[in-house]
């Protein structure tokens, strides 16, 4: 009985990151809801790798500090840069706004009576700001705070973010505390007429943040002139560049351009070096079959072939099958690679009384923490297998595809499960055990990437165990090892290499013209799995 096989209580606080799609926006706002939100990694067209062949991350996002009096344009300059750079996988506009502190009853009283100093650097808690920039600028999660301006409160919620190649960090206060100007590879300042950001402050907040003229006006005098003149306005001291706060296209195209210069300079093709077949592998020897080449030189965990297991291959493998012979056989496949699987989990000893009074010794599983991560659509076919042998365990999914023309895995959606998405329980939990589910190792880019992401938000690579019907490709595998060597490969079967070729006269999708298409084929002869569904 595999006791102790229970997910921990999803007390789920937060969103899963929200995408939005930047493709077709047009280049001037036409409506609201088509403006790129803040606090939400936006995607255009999947994010490429951000790590080398080794496994390890190439560089940090590149971070911009924008910061300006209040309605001086920040935000909409922070999303003009966005439309400018249209084509760049992913950008998060992470607002100061969220970092507003907790307020008590009688904070929250002064607050609705606009007595209450919003604009005092003390007001926005800026380590924890600083530290969730910090760990979106390393790669890793992060779940920051989400505040309302009608509550003027920050809510019991979290907002769950992960994975952006640029972010811009905007704020009254962006530029003034010194732990936050040292994450910036660029900090702008934008220059606006106090009378203009007045007008522009009275029709915002009464449009969008549910305020009257009069509270506008009294929280103005008091608190946010005072504070423009004594902190904001000193900031633009430290900016790179000064954009005014109307009329500045100019200002924003020169930022594009020098963002794109700097990425361009970070860039690179990844998957030319990883699906390089045999790349790790010394040639066999003598009679080392492809078997053994794999176990003993990639530490791959093969299941023993039985003749049942032989036979479920070859009903697989069959084009005769019928559809539902076909997922019958796969849900029974999966079953016996997850409960092969389960050796990767710590049990402990455990004693028990049987129903006749005798006292047994046995094993009892020594962690609730397991999820199960499946790298869509191919994975899918795992999870039946998954949720049979592990009870209510929560399951995750990745959504990875490879690019039409360079053929690089791009990063469409990230779905996780709570305790990946937070790190301290990612962090904390030497029993857990993450399974992962592509269906098939081919090239191994994806499931490369797949595992970066998981290290990314803290999961140790000795509890990653990737579990895969079969393993298509000797040189992807390799090298997926030789970056992760902790992580553990389960698989039933090997089947002989890819080969790389080219798709003559493909026509569609990055390729108008018909000219051919760079794809990954099975040598001759061999069978395919997960292809039936
Ligand atoms: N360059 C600009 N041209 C025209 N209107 C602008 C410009 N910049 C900002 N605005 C308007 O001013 C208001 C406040 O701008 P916003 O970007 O929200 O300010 P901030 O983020 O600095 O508080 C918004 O209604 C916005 O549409
Ligand atoms: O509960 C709150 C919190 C903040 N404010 C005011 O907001 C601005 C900063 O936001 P911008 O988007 O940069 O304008 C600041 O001047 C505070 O006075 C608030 O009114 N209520």
């Amino acid at each position: 009985m595999l006791e102790g096989l229970l997910a921990p209580p999803h007390t789920f606080v937060g969103e899963a990151s929200q995408r939005h799609d930047l493709q077709g926006l047009p280049s001037t706002p036409r409506t609201p809801s088509l403006q790129p939100k803040k606090n939400t990694v936006l995607v255009s067209h999947g994010r490429p790798p951000w790590y080398a062949e080794d496994g390890q991350r190439t560089s940090d996002a590149f971070v911009i500090g924008v910061a300006g009096g209040s309605a001086s344009g920040k935000t909409h300059v922070a999303r003009q840069i966005v439309r400018k750079l249209g084509s760049i996988p992913t950008i998060i506009i992470l607002s100061q706004d969220s970092f507003y502190k907790y307020h008590n009853e009688k904070e929250l009283a002064l607050a609705h009576a606009n007595l209450l100093d919003f604009d005092h650097p003390d007001a926005i808690d800026m380590p924890l700001f600083a530290s969730c920039l910090a760990d979106l600028k390393a790669g890793k999660q992060s779940n920051i705070p989400v505040y309302s301006f009608a509550a003027h409160q920050r809510l019991d919620e979290t907002k769950y973010l992960y994975g952006a190649t640029i972010i811009i960090a905007e704020g009254i206060m962006a530029l003034t505390d010194p732990a936050l100007r040292a994450l910036y590879d660029l900090k702008v300042f934008v220059q606006c007429d106090s009378d203009l950001m007045l007008a522009r402050r009275i029709k915002r907040d009464v449009k969008e943040r549910g305020r009257d003229v009069t509270g506008i006006l009294d929280q103005y005098l008091r608190y946010v002139k005072p504070s423009y003149d004594n902190f904001v306005q000193p900031s633009s001291a430290h900016a790179d560049i000064i954009v005014p706060g109307s009329n500045n296209d100019v200002a924003i195209d020169l930022i594009s351009t020098h963002i794109q210069k700097q990425l361009k300079e970070r860039s690179h093709n990844l998957r030319g070096k990883i699906a390089v077949p045999h790349r790790y592998i010394s040639s066999p020897s003598g009679t080392s079959s492809p078997e053994n080449i794999l176990e003993e030189e990639v530490d791959l965990d093969i299941m023993r072939s039985t003749p049942q297991l032989a036979g479920i291959y070859t009903i697989l493998r069959d084009r005769t099958t019928r559809r539902q012979d076909f997922i019958f056989f796969t849900d029974r496949l999966s079953t016996l690679l997850v409960e092969h699987a389960l050796q990767y989990l710590p049990f402990v000893p455990k004693s028990v009384t049987t129903p006749i009074g005798v006292e047994t010794l046995g094993k009892k599983l020594d962690t609730q923490f397991i999820c199960g991560v499946s790298i869509l659509r191919s994975g899918g076919a795992l999870e039946r297998g998954f949720r049979r042998v592990i009870n209510d365990v929560p399951i995750g999914s990745l959504l990875i595809q490879s690019d039409s023309k360079s053929g690089e895995a791009m990063l469409l959606h990230v779905g996780l499960p709570f305790y990946i998405r937070h790190r301290h329980l990612a962090e904390q939990t030497y029993v857990f055990r993450r399974l992962l589910f592509p269906a098939q190792i081919g090239t191994a880019a994806a499931a490369f990437m797949a595992i970066r992401i998981l290290l990314d938000h803290g999961v140790q690579e000795d509890r990653i165990i990737f579990v895969t019907f079969l393993v298509a490709c000797q040189g992807g595998v390799s090298v997926l090892k030789r970056a992760f060597p902790g992580v553990k490969i389960v698989c039933g079967a090997v089947d002989n290499e890819m080969e790389e070729g080219w798709l003559e006269g493909y026509k569609g999708e990055g390729n108008p013209e018909g000219k051919g298409r760079h794809v990954w084929v099975m040598k001759p002869g061999m069978g395919q799995i997960g292809v039936k569904s």
